[in-house]
């Protein structure tokens, strides 16, 4: 459960929370009872209107909304002073992995230095636990399935890079000051009212609309795809007491490629894909596989939703939302 005592109500901060994860995970602590302060700088880097639609998910009396960047240290430290926090998710991110070659700045400056604000007011409040959101990104040339426990010293993308200096910097913290660091590696995150520069969003849109697909490589890689509602609810259980510990979030089955999941997709919305193949992209990885024993030791977590009925849900939220979002441009 929660750092505070078993279903009391407490109060977190979530960052990114007009974001595609801290959405859910924003909407699930509200459902739960708490209060959640929430943080956004609702930047441009794809449609706000998709985020102007997840925020308004959250309307409630016991949710309050900051349009604050966490690079904005000022502005960061009228929040704290302002509520006693009892934990903060930090899930604001910079996170496209190809992007991250062309605006490599940003990803450190939002990912590192951003993390590195929050645990600066962290510590200088008192509060006393964090939650990171960290990557499968990291496991680059690592042998599967992914354990957390392999070193990562190799990220090949500026993104990947950026998530370890945002971990190492909370394990700084968590020695010289002992906030408890709960650092959560996501592995691929699909689902409702997702990030439209990722490939689940795109290829339901270019499906439909008979656009081909822009694929990178031949079809052949594939992702430990976890759906949005498990992720959000582990990121929730990663909030207890741990002391510094790394935990993989992932579907823990067997990989998908790109190939089946076309395949599933087709299935779905009732037409063939068209596909523009291009070249493999160089910061992308091939394969993504979760071990996830230790999340399940240590929070009781493992995914519910399959990947047949998730994407089952992210092809009906587009066609009940497609109204506007097929608005949405792709980036
Ligand atoms: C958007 C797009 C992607 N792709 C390929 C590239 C990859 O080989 C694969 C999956 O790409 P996607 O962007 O959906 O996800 P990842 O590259 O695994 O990255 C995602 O999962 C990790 C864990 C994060 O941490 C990132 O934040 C998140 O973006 O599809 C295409 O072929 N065409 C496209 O238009």
């Amino acid at each position: 459960m929660m750092s505070t005592a078993a279903n009391s109500p407490g109060t977190y901060l979530v960052t990114g929370c007009a974001g595609f994860i801290a959405n859910r995970v924003a909407s699930l602590l509200l459902e739960a009872g708490h209060r959640v302060v929430g943080v956004d700088n609702v930047n441009d880097y794809y449609d706000t209107s998709l985020k102007e639609h997840r925020l308004k998910k959250l309307e409630s009396d016991r949710f309050s909304f900051h349009r604050i960047d966490i690079e904005d240290q000022e502005a960061l430290a009228g929040l704290f002073d302002g509520d006693a926090f009892d934990a903060v998710f930090n899930l604001a991110a910079r996170a496209g992995v190809r992007y991250s070659m062309e605006n490599p700045h940003i990803y450190l400056t939002t990912n590192s230095l951003g993390s590195l604000n929050l645990l600066h007011q962290m510590r200088r409040t008192g509060v006393g636990k964090y939650v990171l959101a960290s990557t499968s990104s990291l496991y680059a040339g690592q042998p599967m399935p992914f354990s957390e426990s392999l070193p990562v010293n190799t990220p090949i993308s500026p993104y990947a890079a950026s998530k370890k200096g945002a971990e190492v910097m909370a394990y700084s913290h968590h020695h010289l000051y002992q906030i408890d660091v709960s650092i959560c590696r996501y592995f691929t995150v699909y689902g409702p009212a997702g990030r439209p520069d990722m490939s689940i969003f795109r290829f339901i849109r270019w499906i439909d609309d008979g656009v081909p697909i822009q694929l990178f490589g031949d079809g052949e890689q594939s992702r430990d795809f976890t759906y949005v509602d498990d992720i959000a609810r582990g990121t929730i259980l990663a909030a207890k007491p741990v002391g510094y510990e790394i935990i993989n979030l992932g579907g823990g089955g067997t990989p998908v490629s790109l190939n089946t999941l076309i395949g599933m997709l087709e299935d779905r919305l009732g037409k063939k894909a068209i596909i523009e193949y291009l070249p493999f992209h160089q910061a992308d990885m091939m394969t993504t596989s979760a071990d996830i024993t230790k999340a399940g030791e240590l929070l009781g977590w493992k995914p519910e939703v399959s990947l047949e009925q998730g994407l089952d849900e992210s092809v009906s939220w587009y066609q009940t939302n497609k109204p506007w979002s097929e608005k949405i441009v792709l980036p």
